[in-house]
């Protein structure tokens, strides 16, 4: 079946948590409007650029583009932007079913609101392997009053400026500033900030007492990593990242920006009062007060507030539940694809921050990601090697002499547009190990997102991995499969995929500024089975005058 949807992004004002600013709404809505499909559909999506002096790409997370590689939506590695004015068809199948996102992925600007579910139904006569009566999404947010473009410039300057805390949390799209906080005197005479504007009422999810929903949960925030919980109520976690979970019971789900999860949870408490959905901070030092939305039991009043206080999240800066969930999240019982038993190569990516230059920069092995304005998709297939740089970026750091724990002083890091070459169909090991930053005692968590593949999660671990120790205790008999994992402080997470998807794919930090500041490699695989570009994706850099044959 085809799906086909018209979709006008726009900048509107809109007050998501009370705090009125310019938005980028898809048909009027952010998050824009849900795609809903079956397995083996194909989407279409007819993309208006009305954005009117900015350009606009968006990436459809989780999806595989198996065929469709130039339909990923990465400004600079799969496509150019698509200019103000014009019309962009997507097309692709969702050839897996689960809980997916889409949102824009160009420059800085998924903060700026662009962005939403994709839910992929299973085929006609086939169930999942657990029950539930209904099915609802919501998606996780942080929310900044500056515009994305304040805060790129604010990185990307000599005299860096931090993006800071977000000053809001959005459960799905709904947040609460405290405009009294506001320190300019006219904000509520000219209507920047009303507590009462029913955009920023939080969101209510109405339940039937006794009945279980799948709550697909889903994060895209720029900065956070969030814990998640339902005041008295347990949470089943049943799938992630489109994946079948054997089941495992939290009283809180912690996400990281770029994850989905579908936990079970059911309405099996005093029915005779509504109940608190709250996210909060975790693993940086909180300064945003708590997302909270409303758990409903039908019939009572769907704007009544709980009775009791919001329930408190975990500790932000306990790591040791945040890493035994991580470890919990096991395929589910003959449902999960068994990994390859050994790996053609191994990839081991230090993740840095780094000074480069006089500017402030994440790094990977020392190398800060710097992507260039002909997307590497087209100058791979159409051999502009001059495109960028044709020097891969290395496979491993200095393990002997590197210091995880201490502070660097980082002299030798260098921007490169260098990418890594994989060799058709090998198996890829990559281990994220993470370090300290540049302030002191500081390691911060990095959710890491692979475009064009699911990856099985082999471990988890705290401080550095060791290469002739710890590959000894990886899962090879139910490792889940996700396209986002975290790497926590101080820890590494080992990834095994298969180079069988002919393309350009980015893997990067799904931290907004992070990537920005760097924080990515991409991958090439089997480019010369790459088919025929289609030139609606043309039209920057050395693929403006591209003759094609
Ligand atoms: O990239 C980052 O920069 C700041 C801080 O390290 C600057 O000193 C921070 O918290 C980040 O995540």
């Amino acid at each position: 079946r085809i799906r086909h949807y018209k979709w006008e992004a726009k900048y509107e004002y809109r007050s998501p948590d009370c705090f009125k600013k310019l938005v980028i709404t898809v048909n009027g809505r952010s998050p824009g409007p849900t795609i809903l499909a079956q397995k083996g559909d194909t989407i279409v999506v007819e993309l208006k650029n009305s954005l009117d002096t900015e350009n606009v790409a968006i990436h459809w997370h989780g999806i595989r583009q198996i065929d469709t590689p130039w339909f990923d939506g990465t400004e600079g590695v799969t496509q150019c932007p698509i200019l103000p004015g014009e019309t962009f068809k997507y097309q692709f199948i969702v050839d897996r079913p689960g809980t997916y996102l889409y949102h824009a992925h160009y420059g800085m600007q998924r903060e700026a609101g662009l962005y939403g579910s994709i839910r992929v139904a299973l085929p006609d006569g086939e169930s999942e392997p657990f029950a539930y009566d209904y099915d609802r999404s919501i998606i996780l947010n942080d929310w900044y009053h500056s515009t994305a473009y304040e805060q790129a410039s604010g990185l990307s300057s000599s005299n860096f400026s931090w993006v800071g805390e977000p000053q809001s949390l959005l459960i799905q799209g709904r947040g609460k500033f405290n405009c009294s906080s506001l320190t300019f005197a006219s904000s509520d005479s000219n209507g920047v900030c009303i507590p009462s504007n029913p955009e920023c009422s939080p969101y209510v999810l109405t339940v039937i007492p006794g009945k279980t929903y799948r709550l697909r949960v889903a994060s895209l925030t720029g900065l956070s990593a969030l814990s998640f919980q339902v005041e008295g109520h347990n949470m089943t976690v049943v799938e992630a990242d489109g994946h079948y979970v054997e089941p495992f019971v939290v009283k809180s789900l912690f996400i990281y920006s770029g994850e989905t999860y579908s936990v079970l949870i059911k309405a099996d408490q005093n029915p005779s009062r509504n109940y608190w959905i709250q996210t909060n901070v975790v693993s940086r030092k909180p300064k945003t007060t708590p997302g909270l939305a409303i758990f409903n039991y039908y019939p009572n009043h769907p704007r009544r507030s709980p009775p009791t206080s919001p329930p408190v999240g975990p500790l932000w800066d306990d790591v040791a539940p945040r890493l035994a969930q991580s470890l919990s999240i096991k395929a589910r019982q003959g449902h999960g694809r068994a990994p390859p038993a050994t790996s053609d190569r191994v990839i081991v990516l230090l993740n840095t921050q780094n000074e480069v230059n006089g500017y402030r920069r994440w790094s990977v092995n020392n190398v800060s990601f710097d992507h260039p304005h002909t997307p590497y998709l087209i100058a791979l297939k159409h051999n502009l090697t001059k495109e960028f740089d044709q020097t891969p970026p290395p496979d491993g750091y200095d393990f002997k002499n590197y210091d995880i724990y201490v502070k660097q002083n980082n002299s030798n890091a260098t921007t490169s547009s260098g990418i890594y070459r994989l060799k058709f169909n090998t198996t890829v090991d990559v281990i994220l190990q993470n370090a300290n930053t540049m302030n002191v005692n500081d390691s911060e968590t990095h959710p890491w997102h692979l475009h064009g593949h699911d990856f099985w999660v082999l471990g988890h671990g705290s401080g550095k991995f060791d290469i002739s120790k710890d590959p000894k205790n990886y899962n090879l008999a139910n490792p889940i499969e996700k396209n986002t994992v975290p790497v926590h402080r101080y820890g590494w997470t080992a990834l095994r995929f298969v180079a069988d998807n002919p393309g350009a794919w980015a893997f990067h930090c799904h931290i907004e500024s992070h990537f920005y500041m760097g924080m990515g490699v991409v991958f090439e695989e089997g480019i010369e089975r790459v088919g025929k570009l289609p030139t609606s994706i043309m039209g920057c850099g050395a693929s403006k005058g591209l003759r094609l044959p």
